[in-house]
């Protein structure tokens, strides 16, 4: 297979030149030992953009070596704060550079619209970039008085080591930013394996590390199908900790698979069913663009999705009337169109696991209310769809659908209402929308979810930490937290002047 392939991106005449190999120590090699490939589909289209090699347990070894010698010889504590936020600033600016690209790129192989793959997705993630670029000069310790006068202890925050990454499919740049910029502010070395349906722009994104002049085995990328390369990285015996976002049946493997090798550190951004609570004395304009971004945003397919709405049985109708014009309001369509506010899901098991949930949502006895009809033609489109009449033990109730598809319900008390939101196993998200202010207070305390919304939904800052409760997962992203995430503290006890009174 050659090392890059061009892929013209139909819609504006641009090519873009792809590499195709596995990212191993600044260059873009073959598999060690596999003839595997991943083939890359446009979701719009449901034709192949081009294939990439498919890493083996092999390749992840070498990659986790290449990582390792990094970490030993240029990168760890052989290279300063400062020289690491220098690079992190460069490779900022090169994405930066390069975002209008990075993003047709990333509306070819995952469907969402380019305006917010460049916008929100890519300017986030230069962002995040910048922000952990600022602190990777600034990771102190503490200096500890302990109870003698001639000793003192300290801290060190060590970098963790070598560290796997497993990406989804969903926000494939913004959730390697997310991951590798706090990971090489602390001095880490990483083997990333991006999503075997988005793996592109990671690829892409490799390149700009060399450019930045990152040293060679600091950032190695893998693409490989998740039981070969993820599985692979998660049992390493080499790895010193694993970062993932995805589905939580595949969390539990990956914390199953470091328990089993060598313990090593885990977080885990993982699925969520996240309710939002409109209260009575809401704006109901307001609450229903909220809602209705919630559930729409990135065309349902997001860890976060507001996927459960439960509105106060007094403005039930007038709220429900607001959500459904906002909900039809939006476009869905192909991504390079500028009209499109969301694009298709990104591949043909996504496409057909949203239908069985809206399928089962109808032999359930839920009222559809908009959307659950399918569309003729190509592409993997699902339209805005809303359930009512709903139950606790509906499937499209219970379940993580990821794809734009609502259930709506009521209820009459606040207690009875947070009761239901919090009637789920997840607890990533949850939002509330209340004029009353010792309501919100009240509400926000109750909502088992590592983030809770009021008079809002689904915004995330780089400097605000995210994560989740209950099966959501472990760990915190984001903000100064996500620093623990890749260091280890290290006590040094340091005697100056204490005589051993010996033998004891
Ligand atoms: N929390 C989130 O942001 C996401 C949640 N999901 C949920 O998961 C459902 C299924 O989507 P999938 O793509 O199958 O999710 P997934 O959790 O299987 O995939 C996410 C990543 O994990 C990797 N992976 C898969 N099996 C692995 C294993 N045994 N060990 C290590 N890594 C492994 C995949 O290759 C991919 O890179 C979605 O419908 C959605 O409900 C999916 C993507 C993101
Ligand atoms: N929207 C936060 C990241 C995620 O969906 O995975």
């Amino acid at each position: 297979m050659a090392s890059s392939v061009e892929v013209t991106v139909t819609a504006t005449g641009r090519k873009i030149q792809v590499p195709t190999g596995l990212f191993i120590n600044n260059e873009f090699v073959p598999s060690a030992d596999s003839k595997e490939t991943i083939e890359c589909i446009d979701p719009a289209t449901e034709s192949t953009i081009c294939s990439v090699v498919a890493g083996s347990a092999k390749d992840i070894d070498l990659a986790v070596r290449a990582a390792r010698h990094a970490f030993a010889t240029t990168w760890g504590k052989h290279v300063t704060g400062f020289e690491r936020s220098r690079l992190l600033n460069k490779l900022a600016d090169l994405i930066e550079r390069d975002a209008q690209q990075l993003a047709e790129l990333e509306c070819l192989n995952n469907g969402k619209p380019v305006k917010v793959a460049r916008d929100f997705d890519i300017g986030d993630s230069v962002a995040c970039l910048r922000y952990y670029a600022g602190f990777a000069d600034k990771i102190v310790g503490q200096t500890i008085e302990v109870d003698n006068k001639t000793k003192v202890a300290f801290t060190r925050h060590d970098p963790i080591g070598v560290c796997g990454q497993v990406i989804p499919w969903n926000y494939p740049i913004q959730m390697w930013a997310w991951k590798v910029a706090p990971a090489l502010a602390c001095g880490c070395t990483i083997v990333m394996k991006p999503s075997e349906f988005t793996p592109l722009t990671a690829l892409k994104l490799s390149e700009l590390i060399v450019e930045a002049g990152f040293p060679p085995g600091v950032v190695n990328t893998v693409p490989s199908l998740g039981s070969v390369g993820g599985a692979a990285l998660s049992a390493h015996p080499d790895v010193d900790k694993i970062a993932f976002t995805g589905s939580t049946v595949t969390g539990r493997k990956i914390m199953e698979a470091a328990a089993k090798s060598n313990l090593k550190k885990v977080s885990l951004e993982l699925g969520g069913k996240s309710p939002q609570l409109i209260f009575e004395s809401a704006d109901l304009e307001e609450a229903s663009k909220w809602a209705a971004l919630g559930i729409l945003y990135n065309t349902g397919q997001d860890c976060t999705a507001g996927s459960r709405v439960y509105v106060q049985d007094s403005i039930y109708d007038a709220f429900l009337e607001k959500l459904v014009e906002k909900a039809k309001a939006l476009t869905i369509g192909q991504g390079f169109d500028e009209n499109s506010g969301g694009g298709p899901v990104v591949s043909k098991v996504q496409y057909d696991k949203i239908w069985s949930y809206i399928e089962s949502g109808k032999q359930e006895g839920a009222k559809c209310i908009l959307g659950g009809e399918k569309r003729a033609g190509k592409g993997y489109y699902v339209d805005p769809t809303i359930f009512t009449n709903i139950n606790p033990d509906m499937k499209i109730v219970k379940a993580e659908i990821f794809g734009p598809v609502l259930a709506v319900g009521k209820f009459k008390t606040e207690e009875e209402g947070i009761k239901l939101a919090n009637d789920t196993s997840y607890g990533l998200g949850a939002g509330l929308h209340s004029n009353d202010a010792s309501q919100c207070m009240r509400v926000s305390q109750a909502l088992e979810a590592g983030t809770v919304w009021v008079n809002q939904y689904n915004l995330l800052y780089n400097n605000v930490p995210f994560g989740g409760k209950k099966q959501s997962g472990i760990g915190r992203e984001l903000g100064s937290y996500a620093l623990d995430e890749y260091t280890s503290v290290k006590a040094i006890h340091w005697n100056y002047g204490e005589k051993l009174d010996w033998p004891l």
